[in-house]
């Protein structure tokens, strides 16, 4: 008899409902929410939502066999420091950390996809990429030839890195944004929605505008 598999999310908010969706049309079911912030709501009827690592541990006892369970971290914006984390969670409490790719989504035969990355709906993974550990490839992103990203790096909708560009860990390149050809953008570092990058970025900055300028240090970098 063919298995259903069954997945937990960390993040119980709009991109739990992304994965959710991605996963039952996958045939898979979320089966468990997890979430830090007491105050969240669960995001999927009729889920459990479990809270911070108590929640986790709590659960995980509770199951015979927990690696029979896929676990993948639901949590957007510039948090990629934190999907490392919580994959790191998911393996110590014995789930395996997987990565989901959209059928819509083109992901090169030549290219290569680390453990717990997302390909959304009609994104792009051209010839040679190489793309980290818990990434996000958001619906319409592209990498193109020979891109290579970090561990955590999230490619907003409609996001475009031209050819042979390469991105540091925990980067966010916002909605509609474009970073031209053979560019480096350095860790921690998030572009704006809609800029057009032009020249390399430093690490842990923000940049906007077309072409791209930067408006303040990221802050919220974390050490
Ligand atoms: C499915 C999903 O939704 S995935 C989510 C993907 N998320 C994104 O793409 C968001 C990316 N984030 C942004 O673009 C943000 O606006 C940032 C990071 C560039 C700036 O954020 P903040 O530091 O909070 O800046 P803040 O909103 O205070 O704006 C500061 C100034 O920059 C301007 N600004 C903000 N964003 C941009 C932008 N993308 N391009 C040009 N100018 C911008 C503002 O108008 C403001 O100008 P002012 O001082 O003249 O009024």
């Amino acid at each position: 008899m063919l298995e259903i598999t069954r997945y937990v999310l960390w993040g119980s908010a709009g991109h739990a409902k992304v994965l959710a969706s991605l996963i039952n049309l996958r045939g898979g079911i979320v089966v468990a929410l997890f979430d830090n912030d007491p105050q969240a709501e669960p995001a999927l009827s009729g889920v459990p939502l479990y809270f911070g690592l108590e929640g986790l541990k709590r659960w995980a006892d509770d199951q015979a066999t927990p690696h029979s369970f896929r676990g993948i971290a639901a949590i957007g914006g510039a948090r990629g420091r934190e999907r490392v984390v919580i994959h790191q969670h998911f393996r110590d409490h014995g789930i395996q950390v997987t990565s989901l790719i959209h059928p819509s989504a083109s992901v090169c035969g030549t290219a290569s996809i680390g453990h717990g990355t997302q390909v959304l709906a009609h994104a792009l993974v051209a010839a040679d990429a190489c793309v980290g550990e818990a990434c996000i490839l958001n619906h319409r992103a592209a990498a193109d030839h020979e891109c290579v990203l970090g561990n955590g790096v999230h490619l907003a909708p409609a996001s475009t890195l031209c050819g042979c560009v390469e991105v540091g860990d925990n980067v966010l390149v916002g909605a509609g944004a474009v970073v031209l050809p053979r560019l480096v953008i350095g860790k921690d570092t998030i572009i704006g929605a809609g800029a057009v990058v032009t020249r390399n970025i430093p690490e842990g900055v923000v940049v906007a505008g077309n072409p791209a300028r930067m408006v303040r240090i990221n802050v919220s970098k974390s050490p």
